[in-house]
């Protein structure tokens, strides 16, 4: 792995008995980089993301996360649903289980971090969707993790959260250095925040788009048609070998 790679798929294969959820997937992720992961559904977006995370082994093929053999323990994941456990208010969604002194004084920071600072001591049931969604950040960030996976958390919320959740999330992002993939069903959120778009694909393994640097709304919406394009082409070609 070199000195700049966070995340190295090797050739990988995931098989459930004699289905092919993913077909010779290599990928080189750069330490920093933000990716998006694109396509059908079924395409296997959300079987590479847990494989990233370790929950599952690939059947063939390798994944390498950071430098070190000790590789799980920098990512941290978050999903659609929030997972806050309702009885306990934000601050203590984010500082629970640990004893350390210090916990709660860098939840506050999370908290100010996300833009909730005032809303340490609400409980979940107080909360609309996006903020709930800002404490599951807040929350994945407490073990300060070098790589952020996102499965879909921002599927749940209205248009206009959403967009106020992606730019926030970035922000995030770039503050904290984070390495980040994103599962994500809308192609433009995919061409607003990625760095790279990942097009998850049977017909071949996966088509790659790269966005242009401080992209403006004109360029997202090239960018998520040629995407989207990828998709239909891939939707096609599965209609008629089917
Ligand atoms: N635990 C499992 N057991 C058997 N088959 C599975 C399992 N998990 C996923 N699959 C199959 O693997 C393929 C890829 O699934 P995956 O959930 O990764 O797709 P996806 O791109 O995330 O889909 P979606 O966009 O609908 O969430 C699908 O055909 C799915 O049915």
């Amino acid at each position: 792995m070199d000195n700049k790679s966070m995340i190295e798929i090797k050739d990988v294969n995931k098989m459930y008995q004699d289905l092919t959820a993913l077909h010779d997937v290599t990928l080189n992720i750069k330490q920093g980089e933000f990716i998006a992961l694109v396509g059908m559904s079924g395409g296997g977006k959300s079987t590479l993301l847990r494989l990233i995370a370790g929950l599952e082994k690939p059947t063939a093929g390798s994944i390498t996360v950071g430098q070190d053999n000790n590789s799980r323990s920098i990512m941290r994941m978050m999903f659609q649903e929030d997972r806050l456990l309702p009885w306990m208010n934000v601050l203590d969604n984010l500082s629970f289980g640990s004893k350390d002194k210090n916990t709660k004084a860098h939840a506050q920071e999370l908290l100010d971090l996300v833009e909730l600072g005032d809303y340490a001591d609400h409980y979940p049931n107080q909360l609309s969707g996006g903020q709930k969604q800002r404490v599951a950040l807040a929350r994945a960030l407490m073990t300060d993790p070098q790589v952020l996976l996102l499965d879909e958390p921002l599927g749940a919320l209205d248009a206009l959260t959403r967009r106020k959740m992606q730019d926030l999330i970035l922000n995030v992002c770039e503050k904290q250095n984070l390495t980040t993939i994103l599962v994500t069903h809308d192609v433009e959120e995919a061409a607003r925040m990625a760095d790279r778009i990942i097009v998850m694909k049977h017909s071949t393994n996966y088509y790659e788009e790269t966005c242009p640097k401080n992209r403006n709304a004109g360029q997202i919406g090239i960018v998520a048609d040629r995407v989207l394009g990828e998709i239909l082409e891939e939707k096609e070609i599965q209609k008629q070998t089917a």
